[in-house]
């Protein structure tokens, strides 16, 4: 069984690293997007995305797209945002076999998850989505992790569980696709949140709050959305959320936390809550369902309202029952 991992990303390269550590006799495919990535990863030995972890020789960094046609399974590590326009120029090498997307994040364009990305774009693929809470750092320092595997066919499913996890990395099976996607999509939300709360001086209890309250719109969405009811209770919804909203390691918190303290939030770094709080605010608006905390997040990334503003909007909203 080949794998390729398309974009040498932290996670991407984290993934790639604990895969080739559980089978040294093996050869992980890392795929980068231009040969100039190719070769500043091979000369320092590491990704810049994710420093001080040096790369195990069986992972073969590669700009040849050769990787993707030959692999026998994909797996997608590009930002939400990226994953469209990467599967529409590639379509034709990635048919016909299992392509997981890693990506947390709702298409600004088509306001789909990446499962139906890969549905549209590469039709005789089998779209696998692998999520829950994880930092890449943790995962490339081998340190305990536990994530979820979505996927519609449970036989590919089942030998994806298999073939993706190692000693440290444990991986959970469902085959609800779209509940496991949008939560790993709106916890993202829901950090920035948390962040801006605290970097605000809100309080602990506030975020609390924010990631109870928080729940309940990702599992409105997820159920108007069709998931099961019982996949936002896991690690790709509640055990993300509560990773998410309380560490300092996760950008879209720090993203928040940025905002919350009235500084600039880093430009460098990946923050896919931005994109997500917009996307999941027309998508609320368009199916109706009631999501303040969502829009509030995608106003705040805009900057048109402050978290003082949105705070007090939130608490401002007529009393109901839990
Ligand atoms: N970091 C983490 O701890 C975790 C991240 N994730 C999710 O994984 C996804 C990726 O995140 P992460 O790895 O952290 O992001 P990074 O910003 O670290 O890396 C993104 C990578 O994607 C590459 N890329 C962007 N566009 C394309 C494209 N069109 N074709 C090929 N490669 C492309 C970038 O290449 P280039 O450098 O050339 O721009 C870069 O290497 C996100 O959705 C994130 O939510 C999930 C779990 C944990
Ligand atoms: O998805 C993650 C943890 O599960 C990583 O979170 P950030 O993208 O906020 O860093």
């Amino acid at each position: 069984m080949t794998i390729c991992i398309v974009g040498a990303g932290a996670f991407g390269t984290a993934l790639a690293v604990t895969l080739a550590r559980a089978t040294p006799d093996r050869i992980i495919h890392l795929w980068v997007r231009d040969i100039t990535a190719e070769t500043t990863i091979n000369w320092t030995g590491e990704s810049p995305r994710l420093p001080g972890v040096p790369l195990p020789k069986n992972v073969h960094v590669t700009s040849l797209t050769t990787a993707l046609s030959d692999a026998d399974t994909i797996l997608l590590a590009t930002p939400a945002q990226a994953l469209r326009p990467f599967l529409d120029k590639h379509a034709s090498l990635l048919a016909g076999r299992p392509l997981v997307a890693c990506a947390k994040g709702i298409d600004l364009t088509t306001l789909e998850g990446p499962s139906a990305t890969i549905a549209a774009m590469v039709p005789d693929a089998t779209p696998a989505i692998l999520t829950g809470p994880s930092f890449a750092a943790d995962i490339a320092r081998g340190l305990p992790t536990a994530l979820t595997l979505a996927c519609a066919d449970d036989a590919v499913g089942a030998a994806l569980q298999e073939q993706l996890s190692t000693p440290t990395l444990r991986l959970y099976r469902t085959t609800d696709l779209r509940g496991a996607e949008l939560g790993g999509a709106l916890k993202n939300v829901m950090a920035i949140a948390c962040g801006a709360t605290i970097g605000a001086g809100f309080g602990d209890s506030a975020r609390a709050a924010l990631m109870t309250r928080g729940y309940a719109e990702m599992q409105r969405m997820a159920l108007a959305l069709g998931a099961g009811p019982e996949t936002l209770a896991g690690l790709s919804g509640f055990g993300d959320l509560v990773l998410t909203c309380t560490s300092d390691l996760s950008r879209n918190y720090r993203f928040g936390l940025a905002l919350g303290q009235g500084r600039a939030p880093d430009s460098g770094v990946t923050v896919e809550g931005v994109a997500t709080a917009d996307a999941a605010h027309r998508l609320a608006q368009k199916l109706g369902i009631d999501m303040p905390i969502t829009a509030a997040v995608a106003q705040l990334a805009r900057g048109e309202i402050t978290p003082a503003d949105a705070m007090q909007d939130l608490l401002a909203r007529p009393l109901k029952e839990e």
